[in-house]
């Protein structure tokens, strides 16, 4: 028997039950990762992808169903208490990071998840930075100069890409991007795609990844789904993907 690294359980959501809004937006998800996987998420607006993002993280209990990670259930779980092995990135950079704080506070923050700011201080003053130079070197943007920056006078793009790496520091189960890439200008939304990609492959992470973007979705990860009206219609395996074409995608998403 397979052990999945993530398993979605027939997971139902309802927004606004029992008023004139009732809005069912979730219809019985069921999904199997396994470790490595990494599957981009397309579909039309307001089909439901941000809502099973939302979900799996838990900024609100759902309906029904189980999330199961490494066979743990976690949907009774806390969204701060998920956050430590599920990693996040938003599609606004202004989300993720706090702007008032350096690079290197907010990478400590992000490495040492939870702890007291005090701990924080001292982090950033020891070897860590040295640890975080380094990692912040990948990222190719010069920024590894800049560790007592804060965050809050960087560009969109230089953010994302910290917002990134942070999400990946402790090396999530689960990575969960929500159209990371679509708030960037097509330069560096190509760029911190090609990092992502990167980090995703170089760390082995599990990861899902909503995008608009169907070349972005048929070049990256080994796996791609589709949703339509809070239902799944479309999930293609590595081979399936990279024999269809944008356009042919692009038929199957205007169905
Ligand atoms: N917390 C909420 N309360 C009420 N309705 C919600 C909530 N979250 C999402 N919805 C509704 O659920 C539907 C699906 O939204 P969702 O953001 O998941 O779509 P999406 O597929 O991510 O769309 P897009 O591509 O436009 O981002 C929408 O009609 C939205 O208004």
């Amino acid at each position: 028997m397979t052990a999945y690294q993530f398993e979605i359980q027939h997971i139902h959501q309802t927004f606004h039950k029992g008023t004139a809004n009732e809005h069912h937006v979730l219809k019985g998800i069921d999904l199997k990762v396994k470790k490595g996987d990494f599957i981009c998420l397309i579909g039309g607006n307001g089909s439901g992808k941000s809502t099973l993002l939302n979900a799996i993280s838990g900024s609100f209990p759902i309906d029904e169903g189980k999330l199961l990670l490494k066979q743990k259930e976690i949907q009774s779980l806390k969204e701060y208490q998920r956050a430590k092995f599920i990693g996040r990135v938003f599609q606004d950079p202004n989300l993720g990071t706090s702007p008032r704080m350096t690079i290197a506070e907010n990478l400590s923050i992000a490495q040492k998840r939870g702890a007291k700011r005090s701990f924080i201080k001292r982090a950033t003053s020891s070897n860590a930075v040295k640890q975080f130079s380094k990692e912040v070197e990948m990222l190719e943007l010069g920024l590894e100069n800049r560790l007592n920056t804060e965050i809050g006078l960087l560009s969109g793009g230089q953010r994302q890409a910290i917002t990134l790496l942070m999400s990946v520091l402790q090396k999530p189960e689960l990575l969960l991007l929500d159209e990371h890439t679509a708030a960037l200008d097509p330069k560096i939304a190509k760029f911190i795609m090609k990092k992502t990609n990167e980090l995703i492959t170089k760390q082995h992470l599990t990861a899902m990844m909503v995008t608009h973007n169907l070349q972005d979705a048929l070049s990256y990860g080994n796996r791609l789904i589709m949703m339509q009206a809070g239902k799944i219609v479309l999930d293609l395996n590595q081979t399936e993907k990279e024999k269809m074409t944008v356009e042919e995608l692009y038929q199957l998403f205007s169905q």
